[in-house]
């Protein structure tokens, strides 16, 4: 009987001798490979935690006990030790299955939920100082990867953890990866800790612990010798930045070696001091495709389990947006030296992979660091060059300061480019660019881009390259819509909006690839209700096009809107503002997201169903809203719904 199915939670984990230990981490190991092959996911971030997790619920108790796991993308292995094996786990990622991340609300061993690099351990260390406060005496465990200290807020909590508490556990899992391989000083500094073990320092306590143990003494004995050989290289008072910090320091030690792990958990769980326990991981283990290849397999889609093969795609389909940015990006930096790409750890997902291979000289990647990201982007401003910072929609929300108070108020010349502007269907509200243009819009001299296709990308990158000062240009995941691309991208007039198809019943405004949904709906209208309806590519979120608005404001009995954005201050909203300035009062039917985090699911169009926001949905609000107009020409039963209601 396989062990996994009858581990319902820590104790069960507990009860398992050394030996079934291996044979649990291999039946994880298979289902985990299983699940994501057929679901996609971060099969490699899991993979690599494996004994690590097992660890973790043989010495402490969840939910009495506290994990916070940084970004939380590998909490897999802790979901299928805390009763989620089965159909739930088997749709993991997709709709009515358990979330990619952690959730509060999705069991009571999730302490806290994450999708976002770099909080884990603030949000540890809160937990742990109100633990003092109240006098309890639970454990608080926070697991973060190498690639989260590059990020900014990690470093803040490392610094405020001394004044704070006398107990916490920071796990440091190692693998060297970040999504891409980590960057920046860090990773160097983590090797020379490998390389010259900065070895635990065998205070009395910790030898004496070690001696109680099986196999401690050769490990004792390996620690003596090495502090021999690096007594240089540390002097005794000054071992690891993490003691700077006030944190014990611990290892590195193999984080796969089951063994090893108990004995430094049950010694860090004795520490009367912060303690931060430095494991070695390996990304993808047990996996082949993925060791070869770590970051593929770092979030990947669906994929061969035999192989590693991501499925076949329909083919022929068009190319994915952020390879259009990103092959669009290196034309433009080959033609203009001014020109720079910056990412914040996403080189791949954002298509700035294409610069960094063509153009190393003119590309930046900074870590999980959007703040510093923008800030540098800043910097660079101010010395005549163009800075093009790509950062997902969601992401960028980290940077939102340095947005106003550094690029916008200073008039710095700084391209934004946006991905994941829209659903990101799999990963849920952590990852939904569904906030962009209301966080942006009420920003001084932001202007802000959606387009319609990939090629129109294209041709706002010129806009923005153009321009001098802030641009955003937002745009979602995956394939564009198929069209001819332009051989040169011509710059848009900033604000100019396009108009696509007559109407003075209704005029639709829809901005981005909305705008395709809007001609098919302006086409089935016109065709089945006998009304004219039009269609405008708004192209801008802001400013908008007033002069043609205002136009059909006059002139159309409804003006609609269509967004990929929360309708609360977006885009519709914006129309609003425009037309009561002009003391218009049009009835204004607009189209977006609702004021709610939107779960995870298996498809765009899922979860536009479930939101009011299908292409039947759109047409219901847009006649049902029409059919309200107190019209002497239009009698309410001349409006006959599609579905004969
Ligand atoms: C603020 C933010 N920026 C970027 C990301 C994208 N991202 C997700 S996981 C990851 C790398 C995490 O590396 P590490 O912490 O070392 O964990 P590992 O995947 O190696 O286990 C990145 C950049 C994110 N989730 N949040
Ligand atoms: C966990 C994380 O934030 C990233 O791995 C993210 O899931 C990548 O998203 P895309 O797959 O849309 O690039
Ligand atoms: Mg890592």
């Amino acid at each position: 009987m396989e062990l996994l199915p009858r581990i319902k939670g820590p104790d069960d984990v507990k009860a398992l001798s050394p030996e079934q230990l291996p044979i649990l981490a291999n039946e994880i190991r298979q289902e985990i490979i299983q699940v994501t092959s057929d679901n996609g996911g971060h099969i490699g971030p899991n993979l690599g935690v494996v004994e690590l997790s097992i660890a973790l619920h043989r010495h402490f108790s969840t939910p009495k006990d506290r994990f916070v796991f940084d970004v939380a993308h590998q909490g897999y292995v802790h979901k299928l030790l805390t009763g989620r094996y089965g159909d739930k786990f088997k749709k993991i990622r997709s709709t009515g299955g358990l979330s990619g991340f952690l959730t509060r609300d999705e069991s009571e061993h999730d302490c806290y939920g994450a999708g976002h690099a770099g909080t884990a351990l603030s949000a540890a260390l809160g937990m742990a100082t109100a633990r003092d406060l109240k006098g309890s005496d639970e454990h608080v465990v926070a697991v973060i990867g190498d690639a989260a200290l590059t990020c900014g807020i990690t470093m803040e909590a490392l610094n405020n953890i001394k004044a704070s508490t006398k107990r916490l556990i920071v796990i440091l899992n190692d693998n060297k990866w970040s999504i891409a391989p980590n960057v920046g000083a860090i990773p160097g500094y983590l090797n020379e800790l490998i390389t010259n073990p900065v070895y635990n320092r065998l205070h009395n306590d910790l030898e004496s612990f070690l001696e109680s143990v099986p196999g401690g003494n050769a490990i004792r004995k390996f620690g003596k010798k090495v502090k021999a050989e690096t007594k240089d290289f540390f002097s005794d008072q000054e071992s690891s930045l993490f003691e700077k910090y006030g944190l014990r320091y611990i290892g590195p030690i193999d984080g796969h070696d089951q063994e090893l792990l108990d004995q430094y958990m049950t010694f860090a769980k004795k520490c009367e001091e912060p303690v931060i326990l430095h494991v070695l991981t390996t990304k993808g283990k047990g996996f082949e495709a993925a060791l070869n290849n770590p970051e593929k397999f770092h979030g990947t889609s669906p994929f061969c389990p035999e192989t590693g093969q991501s499925k076949p795609s329909k083919p022929g389909k068009p190319p994915v947006y952020q390879d259009v940015f990103g092959r669009a990006l290196v034309d433009f930096a080959k033609k203009d030296k001014r020109i720079v790409g910056i990412t914040g750890a996403m080189p791949s997902g954002t298509g700035m992979k294409h610069l960094h291979d063509e153009l190393p000289g003119q590309y930046f990647d900074v870590g999980i660091a959007e703040e510093h990201a923008v800030l540098f982007a800043a910097g660079l401003a101010t010395s005549d060059i163009k800075p093009v910072v790509a950062i997902y929609s969601t992401f960028l929300q980290r940077a939102y300061d340095c947005i106003i108070h550094d690029v916008c108020l200073q008039d710095l010349d700084v391209m934004f480019c946006m991905d994941r502007a829209g659903l990101s269907p799999n990963d849920g509200p952590t990852h939904h660019g569904l906030f962009d243009i209301s966080y942006l819009r009420c920003v001084p001299r932001a202007i802000i881009m959606a387009p319609k296709d990939e090629d129109e990308l294209v041709d706002m990158m010129k806009t923005g390259i153009d321009h001098k000062g802030a641009t955003f240009i937002r745009y979602p995941r995956g394939n564009g819509v198929g069209v001819k691309m332009k051989d040169e991208p011509e710059a848009i007039e900033i604000g100019k909006a396009e108009l696509l198809r007559e109407g003075d019943d209704v005029m639709i405004w829809a901005l981005g690839p909305m705008v395709n949904d809007a001609l098919k709906l302006a086409s089935k209208i016109s065709a089945e209700q006998g009304l004219h309806v039009g269609v405008v590519n708004a192209r801008f979120a802001k400013p908008i096009d007033t002069e043609l608005l205002l136009e059909h404001a006059k002139s159309c009995r409804l003006i609609a809107t269509i967004e990929e954005n929360v309708l609360k201050g977006g885009f519709g909203s914006a129309v609003l503002e425009e037309l009561q300035d002009a003391g218009l009062d049009t009835p204004v039917v607009r189209i977006g997201w609702p004021d709610k985090f939107v779960t995870h699911g298996n498809t765009v169009e899922e979860l536009r169903g479930d939101n009011g926001m299908s292409p039947q949905q759109m047409e219901d609000d847009i006649l049902n809203r029409f059919r309200a107009i107190p019209q002497e020409s239009v009698t309410a039963d001349a409006i006959r719904f599609p579905s004969g209601k």
